[in-house]
């Protein structure tokens, strides 16, 4: 079962000789991460709601003229509680139920910021190419009643929420998005940030339900920091990455919803690259578990049709920009993942690799717009 191995790291700790696991870690990792002091009644909470609750520490230098910048960002991933074919407004009262449980951990952790994966209040039903009653799940990104909710978690633990949800845009015509909603740790709504690539891969047909974003790149000044949030499948694409870094984002959340057949083996890869290039922190959220579908559906391929899309293997983690990184959580579990981190190393690491002020960027714009045109002739040197 596509589920079954829980996490790649307890594997390693299970099979590496104790002398070489430190060496092993360096390699793979970046180091061993230091591990967080989580309060106990934090750790018999989350065992008692039944998640994992894991915490990590990054380092930096101390500097003489500037103060250390900690903060601690919560990284929630979890499995649908009820059925898909449970009545919309109960799954997402279980859900809101659910987060709200999980938030109550992070607060005991002091964590600032805390993010949920991508569309956390429905299924993943974008697979099934049915409208309804998928389509009920969608709310508006500044009154719904889950940004409503948010806001309340954010003022009770003075905490920044950054919710992706399913957006319908009443000033438009009421259409869909794939959206991010930001609340500032006043409760305030600061703003939202919708999904700029939509996937056309495997059964992810999400483009029947919306379109590539039109917010561009924006980033969120918080008292704890500025960030910004490249959904999903925005972390295939280098230039998304770089275009939220240029704007000044020091932490990049990744809410996402991936399977293990289709993209697991880049998971690890894509969202710590993007910290190393960026000189940023970078923080990619999965949700977990196997979701089901009363009506099949066929994936185009000639397959039989079928009821699921595949196993959701969460693995969340936390990338810096010196490249090391926390473990994964579970591959099957509920879980939070609380990093803390000194956003002073962001500049240390650019002051020590210089990719931006080594980057050609003026060279890649100008060449770039001459690739886009309908004429363009590539620059290849035959014999
Ligand atoms: N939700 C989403 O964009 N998934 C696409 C698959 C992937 O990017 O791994």
């Amino acid at each position: 079962m596509a589920g079954a191995l829980e996490s790649l790291e307890s594997c390693l700790e299970r099979h590496i000789p104790p002398e070489e696991l430190a060496e092993v870690k360096r390699i793979l990792y970046g180091g061993e991460a230091r591990k967080l002091d989580l309060p106990t009644a934090a750790l018999s909470a989350a065992q008692e709601k039944d998640f994992e609750l894991q915490g990590y520490g990054f380092e930096a230098a101390p500097e003489q003229l500037r103060r250390p910048r900690i903060v601690r960002v919560g990284l929630i991933q979890n499995k649908l509680p009820l059925p898909t074919d449970t009545a919309v407004a109960v799954q997402v009262a279980a859900l809101h139920r659910r987060i709200e449980d999980m938030v109550g951990v992070a607060a005991m952790c002091g964590v600032n910021i805390v993010c949920f994966q991508e569309a956390w209040t429905m299924p993943f039903a974008f697979c099934t190419r049915e409208k309804l009653p998928w389509t009920e799940f969608a709310e508006s990104a500044e009154d719904g009643p889950t940004t409503k909710f948010c806001q309340e978690l954010a003022k009770k633990y003075n905490m920044v929420v950054v919710s992706p949800i399913l957006e319908r845009d009443e000033l438009h015509g009421g259409i869909l998005w794939n959206t991010a909603v930001v609340i500032s740790n006043s409760g305030a709504l600061l703003g939202k940030s919708r999904k700029n690539h939509i996937p056309r891969v495997g059964d992810f047909n999400e483009s029947t339900y919306y379109m590539e974003g039109n917010t561009g790149h924006p980033v969120f000044q918080t008292q704890f920091g500025t960030i910004a949030v490249n959904i999903c499948y925005g972390r295939h694409h280098p230039l998304n990455w770089l275009m939220y870094s240029m704007n000044g984002a020091e932490i990049i959340f990744n809410p996402s919803a991936t399977i293990g057949s289709l993209s697991e083996a880049l998971w690890p890869i894509e969202a710590r690259n993007a910290a190393i290039a960026n000189h940023c922190f970078t923080c990619p959220i999965n949700r977990v578990g196997t979701e089901y579908y009363k009506n099949a559906f066929t994936s185009g391929d000639g397959g039989k049709a079928h009821h699921e899309l595949g196993h959701f293997y969460g693995s969340s983690y936390v990338a810096a920009p010196d490249g090391s990184r926390t473990p994964g959580l579970s591959r099957t579990q509920d879980g939070l993942l609380v990093a803390e981190m000194d956003l002073n190393l962001c500049r240390q690491v650019s002051d020590k690799w210089n990719f931006k002020m080594t980057g050609r960027y003026e060279m890649y714009a100008e060449k770039l717009a001459e690739a886009i045109q309908p004429f363009f002739i590539p620059n290849i040197i035959k014999e």
